[in-house]
């Protein structure tokens, strides 16, 4: 099983947990804006430590965002096997054809 795999078990576990021992659990409580909210702060970080070029603080963040968005996609019933298949769906399109594609 690969990390975001696990990951996603362990965070569907973890939502029914009390809110005082797990922050899966207190984020659930909180309720989608606030994960959403928690999901754009830490994009937000990502992108300043790109800016600073400290790459351990950017590995730090990258995993911040990562796992308030396999949170997000719990609170929201989406399954991470939806993302990667449209990623998978997406393999060998470049970007810049499938962006000219959709301005034709
Ligand atoms: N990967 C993570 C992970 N990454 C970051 N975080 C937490 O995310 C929080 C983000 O930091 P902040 O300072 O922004 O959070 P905060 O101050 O509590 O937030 P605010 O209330 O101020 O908005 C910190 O509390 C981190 O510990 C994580 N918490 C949990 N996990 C995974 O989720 C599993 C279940 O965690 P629990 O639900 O806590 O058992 C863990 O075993 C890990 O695998």
């Amino acid at each position: 099983m690969d990390t975001l795999t696990r990951l996603e078990a362990t965070i569907a576990q973890r939502l029914t947990a009390s809110p005082d021992e797990s922050y899966v659990a207190k984020l659930h409580a909180k309720g989608l804006k606030k994960i959403a909210q928690k999901l754009g702060e830490e994009a937000t970080e990502a992108v300043i430590a790109a800016l600073a070029g400290d790459e351990a603080e950017l590995v730090g963040e990258a995993a911040d965002v990562l796992f308030h968005l396999m949170v997000l996609l719990a609170e929201k019933g989406v399954r991470l096997e939806q993302v990667l298949a449209e990623l998978d769906r997406r393999e060998g399109t470049s970007g810049i054809a499938e962006k000219a594609s959709r301005s034709e």
